[in-house]
């Protein structure tokens, strides 16, 4: 109900503030909704009040739940990849269906209303679409193919609900939406200035960002950097699954009868959230505007890697137990190389995932469109370009994630609308390009993976035998 009245307040705000640089409320021709992905919503169809709070996609509590779920695996196969011929994904606390599971198996007026056929799930745009589109009295009950390619729900190919992965988590096909295109009528606003306008577009953040940054073509890639960073590479109409540990994701559909697009993803789980963990739970910075500045007075780390495995880590790895490690620490270290080690840790990251990406697709990234809170950071840009060895090209328009939905919601009011044609405000970037040579670039990356090995497996990893005893004992 708090992201419902936020929406909300959003909505009010933003038509006053249009109202007031002297548009109109007509002049809104239609709404495009974008949302973060894999949160998990369930709620009672009579009541349209939520059964639980939702669970955010970042959130652990589910680790238990993907533990038991491989229990589950056929011939004690404890296959993580086992279910990514269906859907594209591996088992992950990170996915709606293992959240829903969670849920199920957590609270039990869930279970009730799942065996009585009350319960309704989505994930936060199909959450907001019934809501603003009446709720319980008419609200109707969708999502998108590239919300539902986060669910482990959707085959892949059909881009149906699939009946193996249903059986498998245990989960009934009456709580489930309809799925449909990224670009279609999907209803009107039910109330508020904006009654009676209609919703036309519907995407997954990352994948309305994939579209806002115009990578409409087979073998563009981009990377937003916010909480997460989310690197998405565009395979064109065909499904590749990874060997390399990335996700096979729905890129866009734009339209009933439109060809769907898939993309390939590596997600990061922490990236800018890193530095919020910097300040709230640490105070080695007070607000974000330092980071620049702080980073920019040391010429390097001093040899300080920060691995930010907080919740595990994603793609390529899949370590639900990897936790947190900073290595390489010395008398001589400060504040200020802390921080410039967490910006690298993104730029490793990211490498890690590009790495993946050009094995799987073999033919090498020229250049990374970047966009996201994190890329107001031009010393970022910077360090990312050099540890890559990558240009990197910012995006002109920031906020690319609601500009892809803007795209996506009027390609569906005005067929004749070309999502490829140059936008207004873009025109050419200048690329940011490396610095440095690649034997200082290979022997950073080398010790970046010798501070992730340190991270892995640590929540699970045991004393040796001997020694636990002895511990136990003391
Ligand atoms: N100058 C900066 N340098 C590095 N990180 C930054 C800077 N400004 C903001 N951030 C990070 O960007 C993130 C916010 O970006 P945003 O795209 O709004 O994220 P989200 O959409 O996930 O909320 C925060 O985690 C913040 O720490
Ligand atoms: O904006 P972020 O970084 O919180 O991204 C959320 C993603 O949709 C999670 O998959």
């Amino acid at each position: 109900m708090v992201i419902v009245n936020t929406v909300n307040e959003c909505i009010a705000g933003a038509t006053k503030k249009l109202t007031s640089l002297g548009g109109q409320i007509k002049d809104i021709i239609t709404i495009g909704i974008t949302n973060q992905r894999e949160s998990t919503v369930i709620w009672d169809r009579n009541t349209g009040q939520p059964l639980a709070n939702a669970i955010i996609w970042l959130d652990n509590r589910t680790t238990s739940t993907v533990e038991e779920l491989l229990e589950a695996i056929p011939n004690n196969a404890r296959n993580i990849n086992y279910l990514r011929p269906l859907c594209g994904l591996p088992l992950s606390p990170y996915f709606s269906g293992v959240k829903l599971r969670w849920l199920r198996d957590n609270v039990p007026t869930v279970k009730a209303a799942m065996d009585s056929g009350v319960a309704m799930f989505g994930t936060i745009d199909t959450w907001l679409m019934y809501n603003l589109t009446g709720g319980k009295n008419g609200g109707v009950h969708k999502t998108d193919v590239t919300n539902a390619s986060r669910t482990m729900l959707m085959n892949i190919e059909t881009l149906q609900w699939d009946p193996n992965l249903l059986k498998f988590f245990g989960l009934p096909k009456t709580i489930l939406p309809e799925i449909c295109s990224s670009a279609e009528f999907y209803g009107s606003l039910a109330q508020g200035v904006l009654k009676g306008t209609s919703i036309t577009a519907d995407l997954g953040d990352q994948q309305a960002a994939l579209v806002g940054q115009q990578c409409l073509s087979k073998g563009q890639a981009k990377a937003t950097y916010g909480t997460g960073c989310f690197l998405l590479y565009n395979t064109g109409p065909s499904i590749v699954h990874s060997q390399h540990g990335l996700l096979t994701t729905v890129g866009y559909q734009l339209g009933r009868k439109a060809t769907p697009y898939y993309a390939l993803e590596g997600s990061v789980s922490i990236a800018g959230a890193a530095f919020n963990w910097l300040r709230d739970n640490i105070g080695l910075i007070q607000n974000s505007g330092q980071i620049e500045a702080m980073a920019a007075t040391v010429d390097n780390s001093l040899d300080v890697y920060f691995v930010p495995a907080f919740n595990g880590l994603y793609a390529p790895y899949w370590n639900q137990d990897a936790r947190g490690v900073i290595c390489g620490l010395s008398e001589e270290t400060t504040s200020e190389h802390i921080v410039r080690a967490t910006l690298e840790a993104v730029c490793f990251q990211v490498r890690d995932i590009l790495d993946s990406m050009h094995k799987d697709c073999k033919i090498p990234l020229a250049k990374l469109m970047v966009d996201g809170g994190m890329t107001v950071n031009n010393l970022f840009l910077q360090l990312q370009s050099d540890l890559v060895g990558i240009h990197v090209l910012r995006a002109k328009i920031a906020e690319t994630t609601a500009l892809g939905a803007a795209m996506a919601a009027y390609k569906a009011v005005e067929n004749r609308y070309s999502m490829e044609a140059p936008l207004s405000k873009s025109g050419p970037r200048e690329p940011v390009k490396p610095t440095i040579g690649s034997t200082e670039r290979n022997l950073r990356y080398q010790k970046w993976k010798m501070a992730i090995d340190r991270s892995l497996n640590w929540e699970t990893s045991t004393l040796p035998q001997g020694e636990r005893e002895a511990f136990d004992g003391a």
